[in-house]
């Protein structure tokens, strides 16, 4: 895992993570190492309490791993002041988070558009672009308690990718989904790995294990077998 290939946009090394309440300890990550190159879609799977979640909140510089570091585009993300983290996330990182990552208080086009302030000159795509891609033109205005659960993924969406990210992450993106919007939402996934984006979902849908290129299983904090594999050799991992 030493070398850094060219195409590497998003590594992890030996990562590490615990979780400390009084005397207990609790590992939720214990030496996770992974790599995603450019135009790549990982799916991560595993059991409830695997440490999926944290996995990606570390990827994200969201929380700071105990130990190990997380590099995005070859910049170290992980052991670094908040607003530093933040920074790097802002202009590189899409994050779409279980619980959402709309402001309550704004349209579903102003959270793109607090999105896109972060990044530096004229984003790639307009807010009007970004809504169009995930079919909500006719619901820019609305407010995120206004939208459907389909909806409000897409949304969420929409401002995950408002950056133009070169690494995107997403933790059960299509989890209250039905089949049209979870298809939807895979396809725009996709089509974010076939631009060149790096693209990590944590999962627990068959159909999005489906869809990416490789499956990483966490297990008790630790990635499965050591290397992930491809998919086909990956039974029954979804639950
Ligand atoms: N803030 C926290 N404080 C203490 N323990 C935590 C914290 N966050 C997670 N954990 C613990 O770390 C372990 C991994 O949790 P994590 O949420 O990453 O698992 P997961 O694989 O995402 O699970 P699920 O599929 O249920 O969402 C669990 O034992 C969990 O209880």
């Amino acid at each position: 895992m030493n070398a850094t290939r060219q195409d590497d946009a998003l590594i992890a090394r030996e990562l590490y993570r615990f979780f400390r309440a009084g005397e207990e300890e609790t590992p939720a990550l214990r030496g996770v190492s992974l790599r995603v190159s450019r135009g790549e879609t990982v799916a991560v799977v595993g059991p409830s309490g695997a440490g999926k979640s944290t996995l990606l909140a570390c990827l994200a510089g969201l929380d700071e791993p105990s130990g190990g570091e997380v590099r995005v585009g070859g910049v170290r993300i992980s052991h670094r002041p908040e607003t530093e983290r933040a920074r790097l996330r802002a202009r590189q990182v899409g994050v779409l988070l279980q619980s959402r990552n709309l402001l309550p208080h704004l349209s579903a086009r102003d959270n793109v558009r607090l999105a896109q302030s972060a990044v530096r000159g004229r984003p790639a795509a307009s807010a009007g672009e970004l809504l169009e891609r995930v079919g909500l033109t006719d619901r820019a205005h609305a407010l995120p308690r206004q939208l459907s659960g389909g909806e409000l993924a897409r949304a969420g969406l929409a401002v995950a990718l408002a950056n133009g990210p070169t690494v995107l992450l997403a933790d059960e993106p299509t989890g209250e989904l039905d089949g049209d919007n979870e298809r939807l939402v895979l396809e725009l996934l996709r089509d974010r790995a076939a631009d060149g984006c790096a693209v990590l979902v944590v999962t627990h849908s068959a159909q999005a294990v489906r869809i990416a290129d490789r499956v990483i299983e966490l297990d008790d904090g630790k990635v499965r077998d050591a290397a992930s594999r491809p998919k086909e050799e990956v039974r029954d991992v979804t639950g």
